[in-house]
């Protein structure tokens, strides 16, 4: 199978990346289904990188529908080591304006309606996640953006981005009580990635590209779709360029990573006693360990 050490998932507004060269498409089949779309795979000036698009190409699917496990896993099944995830989100802070770029630290889960492990069926596993995002991985991602001075964006290194359900925006009172907990950015997509990433042992980062101020701030509009997609739609330039500066730092020197090794005093259950089928099922997963 063709191999990538690197992979993107693209979020809401980046459904391509333009400057890949010598694509592939592949239409992965997962233990967990199929990903959201078939995975591109091209080269970034020199390096191999999978590119996903989280919603489909044609932004078919809901938060709520996202095959999580499957593009994970499909990640995985290529190689992937590093995750860069590139998603729309609403700013919680005064100081986090739209256009700007945040690479969160932290995250809190407010979803109801997701899968967010590969565990159960026999085996029992429990990831240390109190730092949910690669150390290493994000600093590459916050110094590729600090190193191209993009025009009218300013980086926030660190923060929490807020995990909540969809479709529906927040309410007002939802979007203060955020506020109260310190948070920073909103969307709806990254902390079910970010956990499965981390028990498949995929060192991962968010690429938080702010669109709006949700619908807390007294002085601007309620967040709309429309508003969303139009900040978007002049942040895809610059995510672009960031993603590319992102993969060549990375290629030329790929960290080491606590991700890599996250299963290591994960797994409670004694894999010899498990049973077959999810042994066969998690294979790509456990295979170190057996
Ligand atoms: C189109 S606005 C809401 C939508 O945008 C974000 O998606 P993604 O994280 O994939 O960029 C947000 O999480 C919602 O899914
Ligand atoms: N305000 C917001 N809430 C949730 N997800 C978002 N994605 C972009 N803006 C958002």
């Amino acid at each position: 199978m063709a191999q990538a050490q690197i992979g993107i998932i693209g979020g809401s507004g980046l459904y391509k990346m333009n400057a890949l060269k010598d694509i592939e498409e592949v239409q992965l089949s997962t233990p967990f289904g199929s990903p959201s779309d078939a995975v591109i795979l091209g080269t970034l000036d020199e390096t191999r990188v999978a590119f996903l698009a989280r919603h489909g190409r044609n932004h078919t699917l809901l938060p709520s529908e996202l095959p999580f496990r499957a593009n994970i896993y499909a990640m995985k099944q290529l190689g992937v080591e590093y995750l860069i995830s590139a998603s729309a989100v609403g700013s919680l802070k005064e100081e986090v304006k739209p256009l700007d770029m945040v690479v969160p630290d932290q995250f809190i889960d407010r979803t109801k309606n997701r899968i967010s492990t590969f565990f159960g069926e026999g085996v029992v596993a429990h990831i240390a996640f109190g730092d949910p995002v690669c150390h290493q991985l994000a600093g590459i991602l916050a110094e590729a953006i600090a190193s191209l001075n993009l025009p009218d964006v300013t980086l926030h290194r660190g923060g929490t981005y807020i995990c909540m359900e969809g479709p529906a925006f927040s309410t007002k009172a939802e979007s203060h009580l955020y506020r109260s907990w310190d948070a920073t950015v909103i969307g709806m997509t990254n902390l079910p990635e970010a956990k499965l990433a981390r028990e498949a042992e995929i060192a991962y980062a968010t690429l938080a590209l702010v669109t709006d101020y949700d619908c807390w701030h007294p002085n601007h509009d309620s967040v709309t779709v429309e508003m969303v997609i139009a900040n978007l739609q002049r942040n895809a330039t610059n995510a672009q360029k960031v993603i590319q500066e992102t993969v060549r730092r990375l290629s030329q020197n790929p960290p080491p990573s606590e991700a890599h090794s996250a299963l290591k005093y994960a797994i409670l259950t004694r894999l010899d006693q498990a049973p077959a089928a999810t042994k066969e099922k998690l294979h790509l997963l456990l295979q170190k360990y057996l």
